[in-house]
């Protein structure tokens, strides 16, 4: 089951949790759509193919991949580890069912604050389009997760600065409205 805090601002190894509290404090998933706009579903892991159909013809996502990140699996790992951790946003959302391992979604909220988001298998997130976020593996290494998109994939990632960007302006526009539908 997901779990979400503030992350401090330690430089030290980006696979630790990074709790921003002692003892730690976990967000609700409430506060943290009102934060960031990020959506959670939660689906069985050993029997998800029924309720994934149902969202995945609520939400129209058309296409589907699996994604492993483990140095074995990985083509070019070390390289595309740094890409995933370099802030960036995306003009569309990043949708993630987490399979197997586990792993760390970051996301800016609408303060700037760094939210750590700690998934596992079952969880399923949607990364709205132009929030600021990254991807770390956790200190096991592993994760295989099922990639969603509508239409033809644009993985292309605009790191930050990319104020400018029209998926930016309008993820800062459904922010100040408090990402009311
Ligand atoms: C477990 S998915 C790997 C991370 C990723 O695909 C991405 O785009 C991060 O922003
Ligand atoms: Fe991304």
């Amino acid at each position: 089951m997901v779990q979400t805090w503030f992350m401090d601002s330690s430089e030290e190894d980006q696979r630790l949790e990074h709790h921003r509290s002692s003892p730690p404090q976990y967000l609700t998933l409430d506060e943290l759509f009102k934060l960031t706009g990020v959506e959670y579903f939660e689906l069985n892991p050993d029997n998800y193919a029924e309720e994934l159909d149902k969202l995945k013809k609520i939400r129209g996502y058309t296409y589907e991949d699996n994604i492993t990140c483990s140095k074995d699996c990985l083509q070019n790992y070390e390289e595309k580890l740094k890409t995933f951790f370099t802030e960036h946003l995306h003009t569309e959302e990043e949708i993630r069912f987490v399979l197997q391992g586990s792993g760390y979604f970051d996301v800016r909220d609408i303060n700037d604050e760094w939210i750590r988001i700690a998934v596992s298998p079952g969880d399923l997130i949607i990364i709205p389009a132009g929030i600021y976020h990254r991807f770390t593996l956790d200190i096991k290494n592993f994760i295989q997760a099922k990639r969603f998109f509508i239409g033809h994939p644009k993985w292309t990632p605009y790191n930050r600065p990319a104020d400018s960007m029209e998926c930016r302006e309008e993820y800062l526009e459904r922010a100040n409205k408090g990402f009311e539908e």
